[in-house]
């Protein structure tokens, strides 16, 4: 028997995602989630896929889990119970989604422990993603050393984006010495998607410039030619470019030296201030875009507001990447908003006809699983929404690197 299946761990600031996938079909085994880490009212939902399992459907509890170590550890014993634990013989390997991977990392890495420790000299980039992912990396490791842990970068897919696009405008010497430049995230994602957008359209991704806009919680776009990335709007940190639930995006670095001088607040409170309480939720009271939709159908204006001011950069950011790309073949939306938040999408692309970009309405409101082309017939610029696959990749990309 060949060991095919691969475990993939995302460890987010506050949650866990998993699934358990068999490489031979790429079928998935079992995926779950456990969330509010930290809190009282974690909440971990585990959902076994296959064999004997299945059949007792998805299992839920709540109840305070610590922290990250506690979490990975009831994922594992989760799926133990279903006969499919870390000790199988059938696990290839543990594909890692590591949020920072550096100017070093550029491709999918077996994790000995110089790389784990490069992972973690990373932190200071990634406070909020690393440290978990870290995490993710040592549980898995403890409960099982003798397979393959493999850690796949958000950053690697950007590391193909030409130097003065990487680079900001600063004394370089500065730069050099700080590791400031830009390096992207979400890369998995906007891999996964700019590949799958030129498959829904039939050609070959060599062929096909996309813009991939990936909005979930976080949320980043990128300008990718011919299936290389060229270009995108998270930074040196996940904290830049687009409005997010809870991140600011885009700003004035003047207001972090104003918020000090004149404000009184500390470097970590403004750090906490744009990274957690801003965007939506700073804006309105709610990061969950759903209920920014719901309010400002019921005419809440602060929610009228947020919704406007986080369509708004969107907006600018599609004209951006479509000069940037002088011909943009497909416009992509992805993640939890772009795939479900037909409202976020028509508002983005009204008034976008000189760009090529023109919706077909009632395609666009139709609500589906599955990747699909909502665009006019008559439109130059293909729009897509295209479910995102992360776990997916990762495990590809795992696989991949084990069998090789
Ligand atoms: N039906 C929906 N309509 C609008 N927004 C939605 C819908 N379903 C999910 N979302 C949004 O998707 C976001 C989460 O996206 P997701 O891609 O799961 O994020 P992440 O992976 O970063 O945690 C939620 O904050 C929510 O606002
Ligand atoms: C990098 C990043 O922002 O990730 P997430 O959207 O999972 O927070
Ligand atoms: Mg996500």
């Amino acid at each position: 028997m060949t060991a095919s299946r691969v475990l993939v761990l995302n460890s987010g600031s506050s949650s866990v995602k998993y699934q358990l996938l068999d490489m031979a079909d790429r079928s998935r085994l079992a995926v779950g989630l456990v969330e509010r880490i930290g809190e009282e009212t974690s909440r971990l939902v585990h959902e076994p896929l296959a064999g004997p399992a299945a059949a007792g459907g998805k299992r839920e509890r709540t109840g305070p889990i610590a922290d990250h170590e506690a979490a990975l550890k009831a994922v594992a014993a989760e799926l133990a119970a279903d006969g499919t634990g870390l000790d199988s013989p059938e696990l290839a390997a543990v594909g890692h989604r590591v949020v920072h991977g550096g100017t070093r990392f550029t491709r999918p890495t077996v994790i000995d422990d110089e790389v784990l420790t490069e992972i973690r000299n990373l932190i200071p980039l990634a406070p909020l993603h690393n440290p978990a992912n870290v995490t993710g990396i040592e549980v898995a490791r403890s409960l099982r050393a003798d397979i393959p842990q493999i850690a796949v970068f958000d950053t690697a897919f950007h590391s193909t984006m030409p130097e003065y696009v990487a680079r900001y405008a600063i004394d370089a010497a500065t730069a050099d010495a700080y590791s400031v430049r830009r390096y992207g995230f979400h890369g998995t994602s906007h891999a996964y998607v700019s590949r799958a957008t030129a498959g829904l359209l039939g050609r070959p991704v060599e062929d096909v410039n996309v813009i991939v806009l990936h909005l979930g919680n976080g949320a980043s776009a990128s300008a990718v030619r011919g299936g290389v990335c060229v270009e995108t709007s998270m930074g040196m940190t996940p904290l830049e470019g687009l409005v997010m639930g809870t991140r600011s995006g885009d700003l004035d670095p003047a207001v972090v030296f104003h918020l000090a001088r004149v404000g009184g607040l500390s470097v970590d409170e403004i750090d906490s201030l744009l990274n957690k309480k801003s965007g939506l939720l700073g804006m309105c009271g709610d990061n969950d875009m759903r209920e920014v939709l719901r309010r400002a159908g019921e005419g809440d204006e602060s929610a009228r507001l947020a919704f406007d001011a986080y369509v708004h950069r969107l907006k600018k950011y599609i004209g951006a990447y479509s000069a940037v790309l002088g011909r943009v073949d497909a416009v992509a939306f992805t993640a939890g908003v772009g795939e479900n938040a037909h409202q976020v999408r028509e508002a983005a692309l009204d008034g976008l006809a000189e760009l090529g970009l023109a919706l077909d309405l009632e395609a666009n409101a139709a609500r589906s699983p599955q990747p699909r082309l909502v665009s006019a017939d008559y439109a130059r610029v293909a729009v897509a929404v295209v479910p995102t696959d992360e776990e997916l990749e990762i495990a590809t990309q795992a696989y991949a690197l084990v069998t090789q």
